[in-house]
């Protein structure tokens, strides 16, 4: 679908979408005029909001409130944010918000009541967390609280994008009774990452990976960083990407119930990214010194081959042999990602 730019304040939403993540843009771009735009603002609002989370400069009385409120700054015309930190990667979401805030309003008011809704129980989910004094010292305990961490920052963006799918007839519309299934493929894609992310986020003092599962495996996350742990560390990798596995299903599911082929690979794209990066991550020591990324020739053929259903089954059927394959008899978690493995192929 040819890109067609009427103004001035949508050709700065393009160009802002470009910069903060050019090849999710360019699926963006493939997506039917009826959503694009819908989406694309979507994505900005939440890379909006997502700046002033990760800004570790601004002061949480300020922040928390800011979060909270953050949905009633749609409702305006002109509202901006210029309190980042001169280092933030996408702060210059929030300094011409103005220009999003133009292009917001000319949305139909179902798809700006969705994206409301979502951007208010994202903004108060993140306030809650920083909030939490102990989330703050320890980082995410349970694997309860990572599930309810990650349902926040990817699990609404999943519940938002189904219903503006269903609401513009891409998607069935049984997929409003079945919530779960949207969770999942907010969470899949937000487990994979934290994985990933595990030097990033210990650089800037940050940790996601829940308690309850490293500290089977050390004393403390940081261990992780050295080579003599670094065994450990793959079991521990072992037993995230089981838990990460268990979205597996619910996302193939979720995807034959997307109708639209260009919403179909909106959705899929990412979803194979992450089961690529799945497979790159399991048991790659590297993940405790740099951040791992799939190759971009790769990320190419993906892109390709998930145009259809059978090329999304194809993939994800080749990395789970991959992870199966790769997961050494003296790991704890063996015979369990034997199992996850055969469940989900069967599933296939
Ligand atoms: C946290 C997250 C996973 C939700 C972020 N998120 C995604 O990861 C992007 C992909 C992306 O941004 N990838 C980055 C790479 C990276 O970050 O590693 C890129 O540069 O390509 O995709 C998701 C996304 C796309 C399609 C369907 C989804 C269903 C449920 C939840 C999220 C869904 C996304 C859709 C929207 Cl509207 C907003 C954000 C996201």
């Amino acid at each position: 679908y040819p890109l067609k730019i009427t103004s001035d304040s949508e050709k700065t939403c393009y160009e802002l979408l470009n910069k903060t993540s050019r090849s999710f843009a360019a699926v963006i771009n493939e997506l039917h005029p009826e959503l694009r735009n819908a989406i694309m603002l979507f994505y900005l609002i939440l890379r909006a909001l997502d700046t002033i989370e990760d800004d570790m400069s601004i002061d949480p009385k300020i922040k928390i409130p800011l979060l909270r409120s953050f949905y009633e700054k749609l409702a305006l015309k002109d509202w901006t944010f210029d309190g980042n930190s001169p280092t933030e990667k996408d702060r210059d979401v929030l300094v011409k918000f103005n220009l999003i805030l133009e292009e917001f309003h000319k949305l139909k008011p179902e798809y700006q009541d969705i994206i409301n809704d979502i951007t208010k129980q994202m903004g108060n989910g993140m306030a809650d967390y920083i909030n939490n004094e102990e989330f703050n010292l320890n980082g995410v305990k349970t694997v309860k609280d990572y599930d309810l961490y990650c349902f926040y920052v990817a699990g609404l963006v999943g519940h938002g994008l189904t219903k503006l799918c269903v609401a513009s007839s891409f998607s069935d519309p049984t997929l409003l009774r079945k919530m779960e299934l949207s969770d999942s493929m907010g969470l899949f894609l937000q487990k994979t990452n934290i994985i990933r992310d595990y030097k990033e986020d210990q650089d800037d003092g940050r940790s996601f990976w829940p308690e309850e599962i490293w500290s089977k495996y050390a004393n403390k996350l940081s261990d992780f960083t050295k080579p003599e742990n670094q065994e450990k560390g793959l079991h521990c990798i072992t037993d995230l990407v089981l838990n990460s596995m268990a979205h597996i299903k619910d996302v193939l599911v979720y995807l034959t119930m997307t109708y639209d082929p260009s919403a179909f690979s909106f959705c899929a794209i990412p979803q194979v990214m992450a089961i690529a990066t799945l497979a790159e991550v399991f048991q790659n020591k590297n993940v405790f010194k740099k951040n791992v990324k799939i190759r971009k020739g790769t990320a190419c053929d993906l892109i390709l081959k998930s145009r259809t259903y059978e090329g999304v089954l194809e993939i994800f059927s080749y990395y789970l042999k991959i992870i199966h394959h790769k997961c050494p008899v003296s790991d704890p978690n063996y015979l369990a990602i034997g199992i996850k493995c055969g469940e989900i192929e069967q599933f296939i």
